[in-house]
C-alpha cells in the first residue's frame, strides 16, 4: 500500500528556514519508519522568489536559487504548493504581524496545519488565528515562536495540563541571557557581546528587539496564549531593557557570582494574569545561576504541583531547528 504523502511548504529561507529545509529532507526515512508517511517538502520561498516541485524539493533545488521563480512567494506559493503543513520562518513585524500573518491566516482558514517559527503573527493576532484554526481543524505548533528548544508551551500544556498556573518567570531570549553573561561574567562590552550574538545567528536582525524585551514579551504572549488560553495584549506588557543595567549592578552581580537575565514574568492575580519583562539576577544556589551563555530557563509555580525550574534550550540555530522538527513529529503523530 502506498504511504500517505504529507506535503510541506516552507516560507522564509534564511538562517533558520534553510536549515529546517535540509533537516526535513534528512529525516524523511525516519518519518516514514516512525509515522508511516512520506513527508515531501513541495514548496519553499524567500522574500522575492520561490520554488514548487510536486514530487518534492531536493537539496540541489534548495541550493540553486537561480532556478526559483521570481514573485513565487507568500500566498501565491502556498496556493501553488497546496501543502498539508506550512512552516513559517520569515521575519517579524510587530506593527503588521509580518508575512507570517498572511501565511498563518491562509493555513488556518483552510484546515492546513502550521508550525510557526516567526513570532509576530501569533503575538499580535494569536487569539483570532487560533480560533480560526479550531474552526477549520488546523493544528498550530509554535515552539520556534515561543522559546525554541526550551519546551515552555509543551511543558505547561502537556505536563501541567489542567493545573492552575500562578506564576511563570522565564528567560526566553537567549541573546539577552548571552549578552548579560558576557558583560557580567566575562567583562565584555555591550557592543562586543551583541556582535558575538549576531555572529552566532541568534540575535534578531535588529538586536534591539532582544535587548529591549520585545522578543521576550512576544514569546510570553505566545506561551500564555497557547498554553493557558490567556491572550495578553503585546503592547500592554511593561518592559525593562538590558540597556538599563548600570555599571554598579554589573559589578555587584559579578562579585556575588550571580546570573543576570532578562525574564518574562506572568503573575496570576485576582484580576487575571499580569505580565512584565524585567532584568533579574539569580544568586549562587539558584538552579539557573550556573547556566552559561544563551541558556534559557522556565520557572513555574502551579497549584497542587508546586514549583519547577527547567534550565536548558540554549538559543542556537541548531537548537531552533531541533525544536521545529519536534513540532513536525508532534503533528505527524496526530495525523
Ligand atoms: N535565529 C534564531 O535562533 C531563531 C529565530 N527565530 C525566528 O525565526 C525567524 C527567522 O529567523 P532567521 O532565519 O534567523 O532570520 P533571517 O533574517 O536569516 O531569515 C529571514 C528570512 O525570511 C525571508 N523573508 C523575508 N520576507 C519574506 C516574505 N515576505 N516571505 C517569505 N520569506 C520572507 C528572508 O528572505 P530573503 O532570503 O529573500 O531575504 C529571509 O530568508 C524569525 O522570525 C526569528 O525571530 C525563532 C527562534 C530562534
Ligand atoms: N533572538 C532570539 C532568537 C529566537 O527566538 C533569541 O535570542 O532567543
Amino acid at each position: 500500500m502506498a504511504m500517505r504523502v504529507v506535503r510541506v511548504a516552507l516560507t522564509g529561507m534564511g538562517g533558520i528556514g534553510s536549515r529546517v529545509a535540509v533537516a526535513l529532507l534528512e529525516r524523511r526515512v525516519r518519518f516514514s519508519q516512525r509515522f508511516g508517511v512520506d513527508v515531501r517538502l513541495v514548496g519553499a520561498c524567500g522574500s522575492a522568489s520561490g520554488i514548487v516541485r510536486e514530487g518534492g524539493l531536493t537539496v540541489a533545488d534548495l541550493a540553486d536559487r537561480g532556478t526559483w521563480e521570481p514573485g513565487m512567494v507568500g500566498t501565491a506559493l502556498l496556493d501553488r504548493a497546496d501543502p498539508d503543513v506550512v512552516i513559517d520562518a520569515g521575519p517579524n513585524d510587530y506593527e503588521t504581524g509580518g508575512p507570517g500573518l498572511d501565511h498563518l491566516e491562509w493555513a488556518t482558514l483552510r484546515g492546513v496545519h502550521a508550525i510557526m517559527v516567526s513570532k509576530s503573527a501569533l503575538a499580535l493576532q494569536g487569539e483570532r488565528l487560533l480560533a480560526a484554526a479550531r474552526d477549520s481543524g488546523s493544528r498550530v505548533h509554535a515552539s520556534g515562536a515561543s522559546s525554541a528548544a526550551l519546551p515552555a508551551v509543551d511543558f505547561l500544556r502537556t505536563n501541567l495540563a489542567g493545573a492552575v498556573i500562578t506564576r511563570v518567570e522565564a528567560a526566553l531570549t537567549g541573546t539577552s541571557s548571552f549578552v548579560l553573561d558576557e558583560v557580567v561574567r566575562s567583562g565584555s562590552t555591550l557592543d562586543a557581546a551583541i556582535a558575538e550574538a549576531t555572529a552566532r545567528g541568534i540575535a534578531e536582525p535588529d538586536p534591539a528587539f532582544d535587548l529591549d524585551g520585545r522578543d521576550t514579551a512576544a514569546k510570553l504572549v505566545v506561551i500564555a496564549g497557547m498554553a493557558l488560553g490567556v491572550w495578553l495584549p503585546l503592547d500592554g506588557i511593561r518592559r525593562e531593557s538590558v540597556r538599563s543595567v548600570t555599571d554598579e549592578q554589573v559589578l555587584a552581580w559579578r562579585e556575588a557570582g550571580a546570573k543576570a537575565a532578562l525574564v518574562g514574568v506572568l503573575d496570576r492575580t485576582a484580576a487575571g494574569y499580569e505580565a512584565s519583562v524585567e532584568v533579574r539576577a539569580y544568586g549562587p544556589g539558584h538552579p539557573y545561576a550556573a547556566a552559561r551563555g544563551s541558556t534559557k530557563a522556565l520557572m513555574v509555580t502551579a497549584e497542587g504541583f508546586g514549583e519547577y525550574t527547567l534550565v536548558g534550550g540554549a538559543s542556537t540555530p541548531e537548537a531552533t531547528v531541533a525544536a521545529v522538527l519536534k513540532d513536525v513529529e508532534h503533528l505527524l503523530a496526530g495525523l
